[in-house]
């Protein structure tokens, strides 16, 4: 049967969705319908798909993941080619425009949105760049896979982060390097991840700290789209992985370079003596409109 969607097309630093209203969980899309969408020649063109949908709506092992905190929001999270994503770190931020936006929550300035995902809750506010995000904490690998890209020559150790979704960043000279990678090609990592990864190529910044803050510039291959304007969830992994790199003078505040613009990541203390990763940066809704599905 024919569905017919209404949708909002939005971007976090160029990072772009295709986001619909589903608040009673009656409209789960085909990864087939989500590859016709998200393609750029015959669909309106995106890196993901976004379904917002009540917790209270969702099947018994979605809704653990958000009971406690309770978010009454869900953000049903999609690659371009179908496949399902833990965590979006500039579609959460997207998301939570399109939400206030559609008139479905109020947010006041100061107030916190706790928004439900694959990787837990998150909780969301607005800030000075738009939209700020405690992405929650992390995990750093001991392994060193070597991650080859076309343009790139010989393979490069890189770092297993995982921060709700799993990333590898590599570490690489200059800008020169990060300009000659041609990532319209799949990075190759060895040993090959087994649920896959997003690959983030950085350069830190010369010099890397300019008024306290760290500075490092980044291009990234998605897992399940390709080479983005920018990954929100990539930029905390690339923040953490060149301070783990430059030890135990590096800062906690960190502007990352995208092609699409600049988010700010901080590393922040939590009460349980943890530390968790926030990230702000803009959310822009571009425009609405109807599409029909077969
Ligand atoms: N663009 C996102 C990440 C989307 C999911 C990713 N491709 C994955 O499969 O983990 C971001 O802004 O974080």
């Amino acid at each position: 049967m024919a569905v017919k969607l209404h949708f909002s097309k939005g971007h976090g630093t160029g990072n772009d969705f295709i986001l619909f209203a589903d608040p009673d969980g009656s409209l789960e899309l085909t990864p087939a319908q989500i590859q016709v969408l998200c393609d750029r020649h015959f669909g309106i063109g995106a890196d993901g798909v976004i379904r917002a949908v009540r917790s209270r709506s969702l099947d018994a092992g979605a809704a653990a993941l958000v009971e406690n905190p309770g978010a009454e929001w869900y953000m049903d999270y999609y690659n371009a080619d179908g496949s399902v994503a833990e965590m979006c770190g500039n579609g959460i931020r997207v998301y939570a425009e399109f939400l206030t936006r559609s008139g479905l929550v109020e947010l006041a300035a100061g107030a916190i949105l706790p928004i439900g995902t694959r990787a837990g809750v998150r909780d969301v506010q607005r800030s000075a760049l738009g939209y700020q995000v405690d992405m929650g904490g992390w995990w750093i690998g001991d392994d060193e896979p070597l991650v080859n890209a076309k343009g790139l020559g010989v393979a490069r150790p890189g770092l297993s982060i995982d921060v709700g979704n799993p990333h590898v960043v590599v570490a690489l000279s200059d800008d020169a390097e990060l300009e000659a990678l041609d990532l319209s090609y799949l990075p190759v990592i060895d040993p090959s991840p087994e649920h896959g990864a997003n690959v983030e190529f950085v350069v830190p910044g010369d010099p890397l700290v300019k008024d306290g803050v760290g500075h490092v510039r980044m291009r990234v291959h998605e897992r399940g789209v390709g080479e983005t304007l920018s990954c929100g969830t990539g930029t905390v992994a690339a923040a953490l992985a060149v301070r783990h790199w430059a030890g135990d003078r590096a800062p906690n505040d960190w502007r990352v370079s995208i092609p699409g613009g600049t988010v700010s990541v901080r590393m922040f203390p939590t009460e349980d003596d943890g530390e968790h990763l926030s990230l702000s940066g803009p959310a822009e809704l571009v425009y609405d409109g109807e599409i029909t599905l077969a």
